[in-house]
C-alpha cells in the first residue's frame, strides 16, 4: 500500500508526527529517495509535492494520500475524503491594500486583477460573490504582488495574518478554511488492501481521538464517591474499582486537556487524592 506525503513544505513534520502516533515509521533510506519503506511491510511512504498529492491518488498511483484540504478542492479531484486532521490549518482570504479603507468584498469597485495560485477555488469564490475579476496566476509569494503592481488583489493562505500586514493588505473575507485531510483513491474499497486501508484508518480516527485526551486516576473515600462522580465527564462512564485495603474507591476517567485544570480542582475540593495523569495513545472505538 502507498501512502502520499508532503515531500517538503509546513505539513510535512506534522504528517509525519502523526502517522508515527498511528506507528507507521519510515525506514531509513537515501535521503533523496521519492518511495520511503516503513516499519509496516507492504506499506510504503511516497514522497511528493503537497498539491500533487490530490491527482496521485485520484490516479490510483498511491491508495492513501495526505495534504491540504485547500489542495484537494483546488484540483478539483474525485478522492474520497476519509480523516480530516487537527492540523496544518489555515484560511484562504480575499485580502486588498489597507489603503483602500474597505472591510467587505461588496465594497469593491470596478473590475479588480487578483493574483492567486488558487486559480479554481478562487474562480468559484468571485462567482459566487459577483466580483468583477481578471485572475492572474502566480505560484508563490502572492503578498508582493499588489506592490509589485503585478495586481490590486490576492486571494490566498493566511494562518497568524503576519506576511499580509507585512505587506500592507488587510483579509476582507474569508473564501475557506483548510487544514490537513486523509483522502483515498475511490476504488480502494474494492482492493486486495481494502482490509488493511480500513485497519489503518481506525488507528488514525483513534489516534486523533485520543490527542488532548488524558487518562486520569484518582482515590475516593466512600462518602465522597457521589459528588466526585458528579463532576467527572467520561466516554462512557467512568470506571470503579475497590480498593482493597480501604473503604475507598480508585475512579478511572478520560478527561481533555483542555478542560483538565478546571476538574482537576473540583475532584480535589470534593475529595478526590492521589490523582495520576497519563497521556493516551490511541482510542479505537
Ligand atoms: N501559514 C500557512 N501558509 C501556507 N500554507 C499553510 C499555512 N498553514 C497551513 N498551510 C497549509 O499547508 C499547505 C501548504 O503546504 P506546501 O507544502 O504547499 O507549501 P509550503 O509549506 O508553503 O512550502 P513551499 O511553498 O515552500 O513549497 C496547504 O495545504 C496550506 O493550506
Ligand atoms: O499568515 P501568515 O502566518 O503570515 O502565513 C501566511 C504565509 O505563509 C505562506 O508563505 P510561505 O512561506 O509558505 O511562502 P509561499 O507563499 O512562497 O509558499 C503563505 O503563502 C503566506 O505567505
Ligand atoms: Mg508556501
Amino acid at each position: 500500500m502507498k501512502i502520499a506525503i508532503p515531500n517538503k513544505g509546513r505539513l510535512q513534520q506534522p504528517v509525519l508526527q502523526f502517522l508515527n502516533s498511528v506507528g507507521i515509521k519510515p525506514l531509513a533510506s537515501d535521503e533523496r529517495a521519492l518511495i520511503v519503506p516503513t516499519n509496516w511491510e507492504g506499506v510504503q511512504l511516497v514522497m511528493v509535492r503537497t498539491e500533487d498529492i490530490p491527482n496521485i491518488v485520484e490516479a490510483g498511483a498511491a491508495e492513501l494520500g495526505i495534504t491540504g484540504f485547500d489542495y484537494v478542492l483546488e484540483s478539483g479531484v474525485d478522492v474520497e475524503e476519509l480523516v480530516h486532521l487537527d492540523f496544518g490549518k489555515a484560511k484562504i482570504v480575499l485580502a486588498v491594500p489597507v489603503s483602500w479603507g474597505i472591510n467587505s468584498p461588496e465594497e469593491i469597485k470596478g473590475e479588480i486583477r487578483i493574483a492567486t495560485k488558487y486559480f479554481n477555488i478562487a474562480r468559484n469564490y468571485l462567482a459566487q460573490k459577483g466580483i468583477k475579476a481578471k485572475l492572474v496566476k502566480i505560484s508563490g509569494a502572492a503578498e508582493v504582488m499588489p506592490s509589485l503592481g503585478a495586481a490590486d488583489a490576492i486571494i490566498d493562505v493566511m494562518s497568524t495574518g503576519t506576511t499580509l500586514k507585512l505587506h500592507g493588505l488587510k483579509a476582507i473575507d474569508t473564501v475557506m478554511e483548510s487544514r490537513a485531510v486523509v483522502i483515498g483513491n475511490k476504488d480502494w474499497i474494492k482492493s486486495d488492501e481494502a482490509e488493511r486501508i480500513n485497519l489503518l484508518l481506525t488507528l488514525m480516527k483513534g489516534a486523533l481521538f485520543a490527542r488532548n485526551k488524558k487518562m486520569v486516576f484518582m482515590n475516593v473515600p466512600d462518602e465522597k464517591l457521589d459528588k466526585v462522580l458528579s463532576v467527572l465527564p467520561a466516554m462512557l462512564s467512568p470506571t470503579l474499582s475497590k480498593l482493597a485495603k480501604s473503604d475507598a474507591w480508585e475512579v478511572i476517567t478520560v478527561i481533555d486537556e483542555d478542560t483538565l485544570p478546571e476538574i482537576i480542582g473540583k475532584v480535589v475540593a470534593n475529595g478526590a487524592r492521589d490523582i495520576v495523569i497519563v497521556d493516551i495513545e490511541k482510542v479505537i472505538k
